[in-house]
């Protein structure tokens, strides 16, 4: 490779030198998509009709983020990966991502288009149940909605109880930061992924008595933190997330120890850890 600081002066001659990376850069995603067309026969897509490996885009999201340097921003790297692996993940089994727009459709609209491109189609819903709901009633595709929802939405989560209900397969953006172009926290709902799911954090709908302040304490002590709640005809309701290893005995032994008795626990979906970046490094 000619080293760029020795690189010809004249115009014409850096843009040849752009025209050439341009080719191979072109030439380049055709040969990751001749790749693509061998891993559909291996990944025997077609049976399950979902092609989405979450664990394996946030691996490839952080390796990217790890690696970059340079005058482009991280942001412009990281919104062309998302569309390139948004897209080969279409190209192997076509889907629609659903999208809850109550909050307004602007970041929901900017949040699915960084995420997934432009290729794949976005349809608007007016809340997260509708956008299980449209989940639940369709073949491969996926939901998104804000994980932030406000007490008006109701426990959601407990839309994603029972075995072949929808399930929460993501929270994005993958690589989280203060100004991320398209940072509405979401959550990615499909249906069920079974082994093919990343368990690095598991979500729980969790039923309680009666609430008490240390039951966040109990479920930080073991690593979590409990994400949305909502009051439930004298109970309470909780989507809690805890680190992969924590079983749900140890969850609602947690729980029960800090005298908010655990009625009901189901769990509703998983997801890769969190990275942030924060002065150019991942953590
Ligand atoms: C290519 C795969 O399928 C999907 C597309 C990916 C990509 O384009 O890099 C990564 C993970 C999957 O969501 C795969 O499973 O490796």
């Amino acid at each position: 490779m000619p080293d760029p600081k020795a690189a010809p002066v004249d115009l014409a001659a850096l843009r040849g030198e752009i025209d050439r990376l341009d080719a191979e850069m072109h030439a380049l995603l055709l040969e990751r998509g001749e790749i693509i067309e061998r891993l559909i026969a291996v990944k025997k897509t077609s049976e399950s009709g979902s092609a989405f490996r979450p664990g394996r885009e946030s691996a490839v999201m952080r390796a990217i983020a790890e690696r970059h340097r340079g005058i482009l921003p991280l942001d412009t790297v990281e919104s062309i990966w998302r569309v390139i692996i948004g897209t080969f993940t279409w190209v192997q089994a076509p889907y629609a991502v659903h999208a809850d727009v109550s909050g307004g459709d602007a970041p929901m609209r900017d949040s699915a288009r960084f995420h997934f491109g432009f290729t794949v189609p976005y349809v608007p819903h007016e809340s997260a149940r509708d956008v299980i709901a449209a989940v639940a009633a369709a073949r491969g595709d996926l939901g998104i909605f804000r994980i932030d929802q406000g007490a008006s939405a109701g426990p959601w989560w407990r839309d994603l109880a029972g075995a072949s209900a929808p399930k929460i397969i993501a929270r994005l953006p993958f690589i989280e930061r203060p100004g991320h172009p398209a940072g509405t926290p979401v959550y990615v709902v499909s249906k069920p992924l079974a082994d093919a799911a990343v368990r690095e954090e598991v979500l729980f709908a969790v039923r309680v008595e009666r609430w008490r302040d240390a039951a966040a304490e109990a479920v930080s002590t073991l690593g979590g933190e409990i994400v949305c709640t909502t009051g439930l005809a004298g109970e309470l309701s909780a989507l809690v997330a805890v680190p992969g290893a924590v079983e749900p005995r140890d969850l609602v032994a947690a729980l029960d120890a800090s005298r908010a008795p655990v009625s009901e626990i189901v769990e509703v979906g998983s997801h890769a850890a969190r990275m942030r970046f924060a002065d150019g490094a991942i953590s």
